[in-house]
């Protein structure tokens, strides 16, 4: 049970601080309406919830479980739809499945969904034809339309973004409690384009080892709860404080702050100043916390990090996602490792190979290369074994749709396709065959390990 935070207990205090990429809302009495609106909504998770994806980061920490999370750069309000999300759902179920599978270790599933509706930004505007207008910052505070008032931002819009995630996590709670995440469907969520890719062949036909497993299982008199349901968490990038900080409420079984708009939230690579508002944030706040760590970060900087958001030290708490770039990873990452490891943190280490791999193309869509985010994965692999550290988890944009965004994979998709299915509202992601494909080389990579 969580009940609304008072300011005196500390949600606010990043109020004081720099808070970069916030949007410049255009009317602050609105706003102030909106916030408090927000602060008289329920909460979209729980804080026992949250507690309990802290100590599944922890087997992670520890080395005994695999991070798997994904999902949209941008969720969109218009694409809260039941196909959409279950499209999603099945591409990570199918890569939990191979994870688990075939690198015989346990995955601790987590989307970036219910709530991934808020983008940082290089630049704060946009110029076409002449015209210059605020960029596009996600759903959260204006519309991707190139417009004077779509992309004026609107507080409105954090209502909004706050219905759009609850219906998610609805249908999400749904899939996964309610029959469609049992092991036994392991064959069904191979339907549809991906059936036919080398991928989802090669998924086929581990979905029937799986089944064979569990008919066994089941002829000896074995068939557990567990595969039933799925444990599934969500998580965002905590962006828009306002926003985040609404939905903070304090627990009432421990007095501890809990943002209550997902399970878990990370602290992106353009938000990570030590002494900015996002730092001072999540420090307030008891939910499992990732930091993006992009190729400037230092040694000091992880230090500082984790002694500002894990002084105690706790497995679980804290998530490093170093998204480094496939040519940088392995000359960047082993003295971060070090240090923090001779620091005596037990930190989670997770591999995002997307945000360092971008490029445009020709054609002007931003894209990156299958064959660079696996290189970035093998990069991170390669530098924890050499230091005898866990390689804990990939994180990941994808969708569950046949969209041409990324090219490579098995079932090629070339510069010259990019333009066919590109619906990405920022970054692009990775389609439901190139997500297996990746699923099944971390795999084998993990096993290899
Ligand atoms: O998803 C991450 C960032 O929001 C994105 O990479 C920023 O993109 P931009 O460089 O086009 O602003
Ligand atoms: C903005 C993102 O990444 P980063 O902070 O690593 O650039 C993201 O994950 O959406």
């Amino acid at each position: 049970m969580t009940v609304n935070a008072n300011p005196d207990a500390g949600v606010n205090t990043w109020r004081d601080l720099p808070a970069a990429q916030q949007p410049d809302w255009p009317d602050s009495e609105a706003l102030r309406d909106v916030i408090a609106e927000l602060e008289s909504y329920p909460p979209l998770v729980f804080a026992g919830e949250c507690d309990q994806l802290r100590e599944r980061m922890a087997s992670v920490a520890r080395g005994e479980a695999f991070l798997l999370q994904g999902g949209d750069c941008a969720e969109a309000f218009d694409a809260v739809s039941a196909e959409q999300i279950r499209n999603k759902l099945k591409t990570l179920l199918q890569m939990g499945a191979v994870l688990t599978y075939a690198g015989s270790v346990p995955v601790v599933k987590v989307g970036r969904i219910a709530g991934q509706y808020s983008k940082p930004r290089s630049k704060p505007t946009e110029t076409r034809d002449g015209v210059t207008l605020p960029s596009y910052r996600g759903d959260s505070v204006n519309g991707f339309e190139f417009t004077p008032e779509a992309r004026t931002p609107d507080p409105q819009r954090l209502k909004r973004m706050y219905h759009a995630s609850s219906a998610t996590l609805n249908l999400v709670r749904a899939f996964t409690t309610g029959g469609y995440a049992d092991l036994r469907q392991v064959h069904a969520w191979n339907q549809d384009f991906v059936k036919n890719s080398p991928s989802g062949q090669r998924y086929e036909a581990l979905a029937r080892e799986i089944d064979r497993a569990l008919n066994f299982m089941n002829a000896c008199g074995v068939d557990p709860e567990e595969f039933k349901t799925v444990e599934f968490y969500a998580s965002h990038e905590a962006l828009i404080l306002d926003y985040e900080s609404a939905l903070t409420r304090v627990d009432s079984r421990t007095g501890n702050l809990y943002d209550v708009s997902g399970h878990m939230v990370w602290i992106g690579e353009r938000t990570r100043q030590l002494d900015g508002a996002h730092i001072e944030f999540a420090s307030r706040i008891r939910n499992p916390i990732g930091v993006k760590l992009g190729p400037t970060t230092t040694p000091e900087d992880a230090l500082t990090l984790i002694e500002r958001l894990d002084p105690e030290r706790e497995p679980g708490r804290l998530t490093f996602i170093t998204r480094m770039g496939a040519d940088k990873i392995r000359d960047r990452l082993p003295t971060l490792v070090e240090k923090v490891t001779a620091s005596g943190a037990q930190v989670a280490w997770v591999c995002d190979p997307m945000h360092g791999n971008t490029f445009e193309a020709a054609s002007g869509h931003k894209t990156r290369r299958f064959d660079d985010v696996l290189d970035e994965v093998k990069g991170f692999f390669e530098v924890h074994k050499s230091l005898g550290t866990h390689p804990g988890g990939i994180h990941v944009e994808l969708t569950g749709d046949d969209v041409t965004e990324c090219v490579g994979g098995g079932d090629e998709i070339f510069v010259d396709d990019l333009h066919q299915r590109y619906e990405t509202a920022c970054d692009p992601r990775l389609n439901r065959s190139q997500s297996l494909d990746l699923a099944f080389l971390v795999a084998e990579m993990y096993r290899d390990q």
